[in-house]
């Protein structure tokens, strides 16, 4: 390891002496009060200066993690979950090697869903080392290092980087790991690893949720438990590798009730089996009762005698109540408008149940800029344009998109945006032909792509949203939007209903989480979903007698919304 990383890592507590954690006092607490080691600190100000406080989500989890406890952290998108996970697992010790003059190893193992979210955390992680105290700045391969697929690269320089300099945190998405875990299993050193954190675990590891053995929906749950069951996905296979032993003793413990204290009369102990496995942290906005049941209960990988369940408490669940039972004024809860357009060959217009928008915005970034000053040519703004070859290559292929949806979204970006938006795409939905057709449309459009793209990169830096010349819209589906913090975005547009038609559990998460990425740490921002007016013989019908609606998609819309407990907000600029 080299000196200065050595020096970084030496500024670290030893685990030992990891302070207790403490009670939240009433004042706001700080992040020295939560146990994080002052040259931590100290770097986490330099490189953040807004940062001045813990969330109270992050004052209540990161003590659990310098304790070495497991945790489950659920709270809402934004409240500085992944921040915060970052920052404890920076301030712990480093796992040294027990032979003399051995390399150390890789203290903690950060699993994520896709490779922008993986980048975004060691953009973070970077910031605060070159901001650190330790002269001169630790190198960052020791720091932290991502490994995501990208060909096979992460199978040669990656695993040649590993191999070199273990570094102390180790950010990946699970297939990467998994190969890298097949071509070497030692590069990895699982065995000594310090912490596990699961990112975005409601999207890394499916649960179906339990269905009434006496319903006729049963079979399918059945159905998807078999195939669960055959294909259990790469995230618990990785966790079964690494928590054989913790496994192993849950269900000796589920199967032998009395085990335990037999062992203590004994004068032995499990929980010597549990300490010597990572600790090991789930976290996300969203962590519905299946999932949080499977994780405690079943999946045998948890230390249920040292684990912590983290929740946040800003919004409690209310009992269900139709859209005109909400009392606000159609300003968000945290300040996020939400807005629905419906599209067809005609028109462009609002839904029906959308209500006036507030007259005053909370949020000056927001304040709509006119379409003049929006469409007058700029002599700094550089128009995107498009390859000719891929001209020539989509010149002959239909679009796969509703050029009537595009059209929307083009003009609602040009009509309000000032600086940044995101455009999230249907799953599986070709993000390069949709850029390619906005920008036919004039739209200054970029595929989102924060690891290769130097643009890309710079979305991350910069600070809350000021007018452009020439505003951007990044485009991307939600596979690779989860978690990840755009400080310029102001609005966010969804192509259709998240996750297909159907309206369920999933369907709401999908939403809650597209739209969090505006609306964070009081920044406001709004979230217009387009979807397609149906044609009178496309409609359907549900209920019966009385309770007989017409299902569109502008009412499941609705649907959607008044489960998060927001109501329809005008799109000014439409009808
Ligand atoms: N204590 C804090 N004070 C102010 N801003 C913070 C604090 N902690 C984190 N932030 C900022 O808040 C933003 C959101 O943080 P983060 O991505 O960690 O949230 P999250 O809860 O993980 O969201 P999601 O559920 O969408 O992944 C980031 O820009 C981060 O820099």
């Amino acid at each position: 390891m080299s000196r200065c990383a050595e020096a970084l890592a030496e500024a670290l507590p030893r685990a030992e002496h990891a302070p207790p954690a403490k009670h939240v006092p009433t004042k706001p607490a700080t992040f020295e009060d939560l146990g994080l080691h002052p040259p931590i600190v100290a770097a986490l100000r330099t490189a953040f200066p807004n940062i001045i406080h813990p969330t109270e989500t992050q004052a209540r989890f990161i003590p659990a993690i310098l304790t070495g406890k497991d945790v489950l952290l659920k709270d809402e998108t934004g409240s500085g979950k992944s921040f915060g996970l970052v920052v404890a697992l920076l301030n712990k010790p480093r796992v040294k090697s027990q032979e003399k003059g051995g390399k150390p190893h890789i203290t903690s193992l950060v699993l994520v869903p896709h490779r922008d979210l993986a980048h975004q955390l060691y953009h973070w992680i970077q910031k605060m080392a070159v901001a650190s105290l330790v002269h001169p700045p630790p190198s960052m391969a020791s720091v932290a290092q991502v490994l995501v697929r990208d060909g096979v690269t992460h199978l040669t320089e990656g695993l040649r980087s590993l191999r070199q300099t273990p570094p102390h945190i180790l950010i990946g998405t699970p297939q990467a790991i998994m190969d890298l875990y097949k071509e070497d299993p030692e590069a990895l050193q699982l065995h000594h690893l310090s912490s596990v954190v699961v990112d975005e675990v409601d999207y890394l590891i499916e649960t179906v949720p339990n269905k009434d053995p006496k319903k006729s929906f049963h079979k399918s749950f059945v159905k998807a438990s078999r195939k669960l069951l055959a294909h259990p996905g790469v995230t618990r296979q990785l966790l079964d590798i690494i928590y054989a032993r913790r496994k192993e003793m849950n269900e000796r413990r589920r199967d032998e009730p009395g085990v335990t204290q037999h062992l203590r009369r004994t004068g032995k102990s499990d929980s010597q089996t549990f300490s010597t496995s990572p600790q090991l942290i789930f976290s996300s906005a969203t962590l519905r009762s299946h999932l949080n049941n499977y994780l405690f209960d079943e999946s045998g990988w948890l230390n249920k005698d040292y684990l912590v369940k983290v929740k946040g408490s800003r919004k409690p669940a209310e009992p269900k109540r139709s859209a005109e039972q909400y009392p606000h004024d159609g300003l968000g809860g945290n300040g996020v408008l939400h807005s629905v357009l419906l599209v067809s060959d005609e028109q462009i217009r609002n839904i029906e149940e959308a209500v006036p928008p507030p007259s005053v915005l909370e949020n000056g970034d927001l304040q709509p800029i006119s379409a003049d000053t929006l469409f007058a040519p700029s002599a700094n703004a550089e128009p995107a344009e498009n390859d000719p070859e891929l001209a020539r290559k989509y010149a002959g292929t239909p679009t796969p998109f509703n050029p009537n949806m595009l059209e929307a979204v083009a003009t609602a970006f040009a009509l309000d945006v000032p600086s940044v938006a995101l455009l999230v795409l249907p799953g599986n939905s070709p993000v390069r032909r949709a850029v390619y057709e906005l920008r036919e449309m004039g739209v200054n459009a970029q595929e989102l792509d924060l690891l290769t793209d130097e643009k890309g990169r710079a979305h991350l830096l910069r600070g809350g949203a000021t007018a452009q010349d020439n505003p951007t819209l990044l485009v991307a589906t939600l596979a690779t939007t989860r978690g990840l913090d755009l400080p310029e975005l102001s609005h966010v547009f969804i192509l259709g209903i998240p996750e297909g038609p159907k309206i369920n559990g999933r369907t709401v998460d999908a939403y809650v989480h597209i739209a969090g990425r505006v609306g964070r740490f009081g920044r406001g921002g709004k979230v217009i979903t387009v979807v397609e007016k149906q044609k009178d013989a496309e409609t359907v019908e549900e209920g019966e007698g009385e309770g007989r609606r017409v299902v569109t998609e502008g009412s499941k819309m609705v649907r959607i919304l008044n489960t998060i407990q927001e109501r329809p907000v005008q799109f000014e600029h439409f009808d």
